[in-house]
């Protein structure tokens, strides 16, 4: 019998066949919702997390903080108001990467909607899902369980249904036939309010307006349409396990239930769900083009047995087609004084790293590019 070692992790992997349980799990493509649907009770071991990790999600969210709630209402009604919320922006920016919207102009009902359409996809029977199940991230519309399923030592209770919605227009007829409609509808909409997002980083970053939109960083977008069932042991699992994300910038959906956490002044904060509200996160790729003046904060999703939980993360970033475009620290956000913190990538390649790294335990891509 082989010397264990006596890192957790590694005595924990060397314990049972962990890759033959995953294949076993990938190739029922039936994702985290079948294992509920057949009726386990136990969260099986491939999902198991490690008690570090478990236990400060339990001990998690001081109620002293508060993620910023920015309302874009002003900048409609009173032009003259711009200035404050592109302070409100800039500082959020900053400080947390994270900030909810409220009066963003996309209609609750669409957003309802939209929720709805994701849980129709994962509840419907089996069988339709199965026909879009794929881990080849080069197509438009792929459904899986834990992109990162092979790479991490402890899979999350989730599964996802990945649409490439931009810069190629996709068709309802390409899209499930339970949510494809709402999607094109949600996705413009997006892709409107994205714009509306972009001006303001950009002017909160001392730039003209259209200036990450002249980037392309506006031209793609990819729905994460992310299904959490409800979970027979939450205290053993993680939803989403803490990560930054590696676009330019995500507009997250999340219904009632609850569980985003973000890390904020190394604590755990909730993201609690506010009504018609939208959450925008800066991601990796920002981070990297603003010279580290705004922050890809990490963030998880602790499982729940309430469920189950629906969240639509649109990341604004160009994945499929890939784009030759190179991106570097913007020119005129350095100087002498502030010399570029970063190399110049491709998208592909820095998603590439990313997913090269993506074991879940929120080590920075970022890292690998810093000069
Ligand atoms: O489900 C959520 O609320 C967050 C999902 C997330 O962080 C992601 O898809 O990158
Ligand atoms: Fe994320």
């Amino acid at each position: 019998m082989e010397v264990l070692s006596r890192d957790g992790a590694h005595e924990k992997t060397q314990k049972y066949d962990r890759i033959s349980e995953i294949k076993d799990f990938d190739e029922l493509k039936a994702g985290v919702k079948g294992l509920v649907d057949a009726g386990i009770t136990e969260v099986p071991r491939i999902f198991v997390d490690h008690p570090e990790n478990l236990q400060s999600a339990l001990a998690s969210s001081n109620g002293h903080f508060h993620v910023p709630i920015v309302d874009l209402a002003e900048i409609v009604k009173d032009p003259s108001r711009r200035k404050e919320v592109v302070n409100e922006v800039r500082s959020a920016s900053k400080t947390w990467g994270f900030f909810q919207v409220v009066n963003h102009g996309i209609p609750t009902t669409v957003l309802e909607e939209m929720l709805d359409g994701v849980r129709r996809f994962h509840e419907q029977g089996a069988e339709e899902k199965k026909r879009f199940y794929s881990r080849d991230f080069t197509t438009s519309v792929a459904y899986h369980s834990n992109f990162n399923l092979y790479k991490t030592e402890a899979a999350n209770w989730r599964d996802t249904l990945f649409c490439v919605m931009a810069p190629n227009a996709l068709e309802a007829e390409d899209l499930p036939a339970v949510c494809g409609d709402i999607m094109l509808e949600f996705s413009k909409r997006v892709m409107n309010l994205g714009t509306t997002l972009f001006e303001l980083l950009s002017e909160a970053l001392g730039l003209k307006p259209n200036h990450l939109k002249d980037m392309e960083c506006a031209k793609g977008l990819v729905l994460l349409n992310q299904y959490y069932p409800k979970c027979p042991q939450p205290e053993l699992t993680m939803g989403t396990s803490r990560h930054t994300d590696s676009d330019f910038l995500t507009v997250l959906l999340q219904d009632h239930v609850g569980g985003l956490q973000v890390l904020y002044q190394n604590q755990w904060i909730d993201v609690s769900p506010v009504p018609g509200a939208l959450i925008v996160n800066i991601g990796d790729l920002l981070q990297l083009i603003s010279n580290d003046i705004f922050k890809s904060s990490e963030h998880r999703v602790v499982a729940n047995n309430m469920g189950p939980r629906v969240s639509v993360a649109c990341f604004f970033y160009t994945a499929t087609p890939p784009s030759p475009k190179l991106y570097g620290p913007i020119k005129e956000l350095i100087s002498e004084g502030d010399p570029p913190k970063y190399r110049e990538t491709t998208i592909m390649e820095y998603v590439s790293h990313f997913s090269a790294n993506a074991k879940g335990d929120g080590t920075s891509a970022l890292q690998q590019f810093k000069l």
